[in-house]
């Protein structure tokens, strides 16, 4: 039984043909995406690399550019593909489509597709073009420059020792905001959202990826940070966390960010804040230290 595929799908071809089948996949010379007709019958050892039958066939030609192009350059993978013996089992198993997978895949496109409608304020043409000025001003609220300038002054105005360690402490939590937010962009690498127009004052090299939203860790961090150590009445506590919803959904409004950048920056401001509690620096402590 020979399967015939009538349909062209996106399949990228080996960096090196020359020493192999045309149908092996991988990546062109130019490293650009190529597209190659399945109405051939695959050689017998592809056949045996992709699981026997066509499903998984068709299946391996549809797995993510990223992951073929990695087992391509394993040792493994490339003997077979010369004629060597078969991958181990659990290569064959990373076939099939898992359902945390196809979840996975399902909520990138609902996210997508949300954080564009949500883009109302992405140029002054949007639909909501008019309120950028204003979502910008909030963006500058939530900007780490302010905040990071904001704390040492206090620091260094501060005459009491409760209100020297508070500041201290803030500021020491901004600065593991920027560590732990940089690290995270520079490990995902997420691009910012197509509509975002690339116009925020002050950025470093990692804010060219999204996520996750550093403007959103920082609000909730400082949110939590706020309410566990200022006194205040009840209207400005509510102030407080309302800043904190505004400067998340003007990232998504500006076109800064996808819905889950901001999602998971919320929930990792959150988090951030066990952490400056758990890591409390009091200054006699902090005095000893350097002492
Ligand atoms: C002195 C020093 C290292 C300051 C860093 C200030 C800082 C955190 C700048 C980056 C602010 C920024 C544009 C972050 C991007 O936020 P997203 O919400 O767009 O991720």
């Amino acid at each position: 039984h020979r399967p015939k595929v009538n349909k062209t799908m996106p399949s990228p071809k080996a960096k090196n043909n020359s020493g192999r089948s045309g149908s092996v996949p991988g990546i062109g010379n130019n490293g650009r995406y190529e597209f190659m007709s399945l109405n051939r019958t695959p050689s017998p050892h592809l056949l045996q690399r992709q699981g026997s039958d066509p499903t998984s066939a068709r299946l391996r030609a549809s797995e993510s550019p990223t992951r073929r192009r990695g087992s391509g350059s394993s040792n493994a993978s490339s003997s077979s593909a010369a004629g060597g013996p078969p991958l181990p089992e659990e290569d064959c198993m990373r076939l099939n489509p898992s359902f945390i997978g196809i979840a996975l895949s399902s909520l990138l496109a609902i996210d997508l597709w949300l954080s564009k409608r949500l883009g109302v304020c992405a140029c002054e043409e949007s639909p909501w073009g008019s309120m950028r000025p204003l979502m910008k001003l909030i963006e500058v609220s939530g900007h780490g420059i302010p905040w990071l300038a904001g704390a040492a002054y206090c620091l260094y105005k501060s005459d009491s020792a409760a209100g020297q360690e508070v500041m201290l402490n803030l500021l020491l939590a901004l600065v593991l905001d920027v560590i732990l937010v940089g690290t995270v962009k520079a490990v995902v690498r997420r691009r910012r959202p197509a509509h975002n127009r690339m116009d925020m004052f002050a950025t470093f090299s990692v804010d060219r990826y999204s996520f996750p939203s550093g403007h959103a860790t920082r609000a909730a961090m400082c949110a939590r940070f706020l309410l566990a150590h200022l006194v205040l009445a009840a209207p400005l506590r509510v102030l407080v966390l309302l800043w904190a919803t505004l400067v998340g959904l003007s990232r998504v409004m500006l076109g800064r960010h996808n819905v889950t950048d901001v999602a998971f920056g919320f929930g990792m401001g959150y988090c951030q804040y066990n952490l400056v509690e758990a890591l409390w620096v009091s200054p006699a402590g902090l005095q000893s230290t350097l002492g």
